[in-house]
């Protein structure tokens, strides 16, 4: 199914410090117009422009062969038409078949849906990929981590589908299908096969929802007895896996989740290795590629203070460009970034540092 998953292809110099190269669907790659790829860019609320400044910056720097379309959207109630942004950005994407992204805000209200979760359906990109990975000059209590989260990201708890019954009951529905959940194991069989990976844990809550994580656990179980047999499958209570995740995090290869186990993992995952400001990520479909730092914080609270770390964002376009084949550019950019985090000269406040974002973006120029 997603036989154009690269392998692991960096240089020997990179491999213990990079990430896998990336999955990629079997769709058809974007097409080049005059060299270059168009790219849709969604630089997203909070942190969402300084951090996708510092990916167009190092970009135009190094002559990546990638132009930008600018679709500006916006979670905050105050902002703009919600609908006509996210028909712009869905239309877009769907032209140029990639993007790059950062985080919409939800507010906490009972109105305003998620348009992260909006555009993930839309664009049907239902494969949710976090690389959770020590990086070398930040420290960690734990060490050796290195683990892929692969989740399912049109479904399950994120179905939006709720109502109240009468005053006072509320009924959420959690949608699992077997469908989703078959297409959700196979990305992640898949990937391990590709990337030297030799164990999947499927992540659930089957002694409580019997009937719908219950399909979840046995559907990736099935899928790789039958269809994988090389590659060893087990299972995970996710109570148990949120402990284990951080009392021996080194035991996982792959986690495959429904949705929102795999929010709460990548978020323990960002915890483990240093923070949000660290981790990249990815959403496939058959179609589409979505690229957008792995534990989806938006940072309100930093926006505009030029502190925010944009190594998740700067990681995510470099899995970007390696979907694009575009991997020396990748390996050049990923390198720079990880001299400057292992130099711990200049960093943000985020992982112990007193630097700005620009100052971070600027020490990786200069090892370009
Ligand atoms: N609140 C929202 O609108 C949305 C929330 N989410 C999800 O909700 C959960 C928590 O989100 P929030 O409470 O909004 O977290 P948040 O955006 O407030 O971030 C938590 C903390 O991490 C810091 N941080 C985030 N990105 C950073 C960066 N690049 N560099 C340095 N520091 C950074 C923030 O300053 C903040 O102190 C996550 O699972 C996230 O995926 C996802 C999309 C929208
Ligand atoms: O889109 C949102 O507001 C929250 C979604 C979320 O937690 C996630 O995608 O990880
Ligand atoms: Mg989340």
């Amino acid at each position: 199914m997603f036989s154009s998953i690269a392998k692991r292809n960096l240089t020997q110099s990179l491999k213990t410090r990079s990430f896998a190269s990336v999955a990629s669907t079997d769709a058809g790659l974007p097409k080049k117009y005059g060299g270059k790829y168009t790219v849709t860019l969604i630089p997203g609320d909070g942190v969402g422009k300084e951090i996708t400044s510092s990916v167009q910056e190092i970009f135009k720097n190094v002559g990546v062969p990638v132009e930008f379309e600018k679709i500006d959207v916006s979670g905050l109630p105050s902002d703009g038409k919600k609908a006509d942004q996210i028909t712009e950005a869905v239309e877009s994407l769907k032209r140029n078949k990639i993007g790059l992204k950062g985080i919409l805000y939800t507010p906490n209200d009972a109105i305003n849906k998620s348009l992260n979760v909006a555009l993930r359906k839309e664009l049907d990109i239902f494969a949710s990929l976090v690389l959770i990975k020590n990086i070398p000059g930040v420290d960690t209590k734990l060490k050796d981590i290195d683990f892929v989260l692969v989740r399912e990201n049109t479904e399950g708890e994120y179905s939006g589908l709720e109502h109240q019954s009468v005053p006072g009951v509320v009924e959420s529905l959690k949608i699992v299908t077997k469908y989703k959940t078959e297409r959700i194991a196979r990305f992640a069989f898949d990937f391990a096969l590709k990337n030297d990976r030799k164990l999947v844990t499927a992540i659930h809550k089957a002694n409580i929802m019997k009937l719908a994580d219950g399909l979840f656990r046995q559907t990736v179980k099935d899928i790789g007895a039958s269809e994988y047999p090389q590659i060893e499958v087990k299972d995970m209570i996710v109570d148990n896996s949120s402990m284990q995740a951080v009392s021996w995090p080194q035991q996982f290869d792959i986690m495959v989740t429904p949705n929102l186990y795999g929010s709460i993992l990548s978020n323990i995952g960002a915890a483990l290795v240093g923070g949000p400001g660290l981790v990249p990520g990815a959403n496939f479909g058959r179609e589409h590629a979505v690229f957008e730092p792995g534990c989806r914080h938006v940072g309100l609270d930093i926006k505009d203070k030029n502190v925010a770390n944009p190594t998740a964002m700067i990681l995510s376009s470099t899995m970007m460009l390696r979907h694009l084949g575009l991997n020396s550019y990748a390996d050049v950019i990923s390198q720079a970034t990880y001299d400057v985090l292992k130099e711990g000269k200049i960093r943000t406040p985020d992982i112990g540092g007193n630097s700005t974002t620009t100052e971070f973006t600027k020490a990786i120029l200069s090892k370009l």
